[in-house]
């Protein structure tokens, strides 16, 4: 989460709040019942629902009528070439692009494309760019902190009420992210991977439900990246999570080598060109030809 997102948030959520009353008030159908804040309807089972997404850039397609079908609670790793239209589909995702055609939904009723950025960071759905985003000048704890008060304002009456939950949860993520015994440091002096594992905490802060995380162990050291895996794996049942990763050893850990069932998806010139468990896309020809083989 960037800090202008973060800032942004209570604005956001304000906004957002509005739109569904004033749509009610007037009959709208947009939204089957009442979306309220972190709370999103799965009951068929689907987090995340895109369908038929195209993306032009001066008539180039990034995205192709693009389908994915992400279950509640699942973990997929996206995989393809450069240029398959990875960060294009997480832009749609997040309201950062807009696709000429196709539909995105968050849960059954969420119409992903009816929000803005800011209201779809603030609905449960948190991105986690290539590059940590951490306040490098404040502590670790600050960091988590700060992330904790962009809710403020949308519970501000049960803040002071909370503050020992909010403690509890923050002392929950440190462990969860292996920093607490840097609780107190400065984030500038972190590692890359300790970095990139606070700014992973303070997206959890939020509560999202579904994560979505570009190349989150590119740059990271060996030992990092099986430390991310575990991380992942962890919060896996409770959240959703999109993973973005060309680190072919880190999906193997994930997917625990493919032999779980879990799936894996390969885009390729915006579109799905295989879908499967890690062992199936690794033994699908095209996949290889164009991506694995290279
Ligand atoms: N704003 C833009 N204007 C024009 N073309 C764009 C724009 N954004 C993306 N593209 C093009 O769309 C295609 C898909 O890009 P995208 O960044 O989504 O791919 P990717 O799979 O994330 O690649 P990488 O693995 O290199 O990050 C690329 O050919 C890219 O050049």
């Amino acid at each position: 989460m960037t800090p202008d997102l973060m800032e942004a948030g209570v604005e956001a959520l304000k906004h957002h709040e509005e739109l569904v009353a004033a749509r009610q008030g007037s009959g709208g159908a947009s939204y089957g019942r009442v979306v309220t804040p972190g709370e999103v309807d799965v009951t068929h089972g689907a987090i995340l629902y895109l369908d038929d997404i195209t993306v032009s850039f001066d008539g180039f397609k990034a995205l192709n009528a693009l389908n994915l079908n992400i279950s509640a609670g699942e973990m997929r790793c996206i995989i393809g070439p450069n240029g398959a239209g990875k960060t294009t589909m997480m832009d749609v995702i997040t309201g950062k692009t807009r696709p000429d055609v196709g539909k995105a939904f968050f849960g059954s009723t969420i119409d992903l494309l009816r929000l803005r950025e800011n209201e779809i960071a603030s609905i449960g759905i948190g991105r986690k760019f290539q590059k940590p985003t951490v306040f490098e000048h404040l502590t670790v704890f600050e960091n988590l902190e700060l992330a904790l008060k962009a809710d403020r304002g949308v519970r501000s009456s049960m803040f002071f009420r909370l503050t020992g939950e909010q403690l509890d949860r923050i002392g929950e993520i440190l462990t969860l992210i292996h920093l607490r015994p840097s609780a107190q440091r400065v984030a500038g002096l972190l590692s890359h991977g300790q970095k990139q594992w606070l700014e992973i905490g303070m997206l959890l802060m939020q509560d999202p439900k579904l994560l979505l995380l570009d190349e989150p162990v590119a740059g990271m050291t060996d030992e990092e990246t099986e430390r991310t895996a575990e991380l992942f794996l962890s919060l896996e049942g409770n959240h959703s999570l999109v993973v973005v990763e060309h680190d072919m050893k880190f999906i193997g850990e994930l997917t625990q080598g493919g032999k779980n069932g879990k799936k894996v998806t390969v885009l390729h010139e915006g579109s799905v060109l295989a879908e499967g468990t890690l062992a199936d896309v690794q033994a699908n020809e095209k996949v290889v030809e164009v991506y694995l083989g290279r």
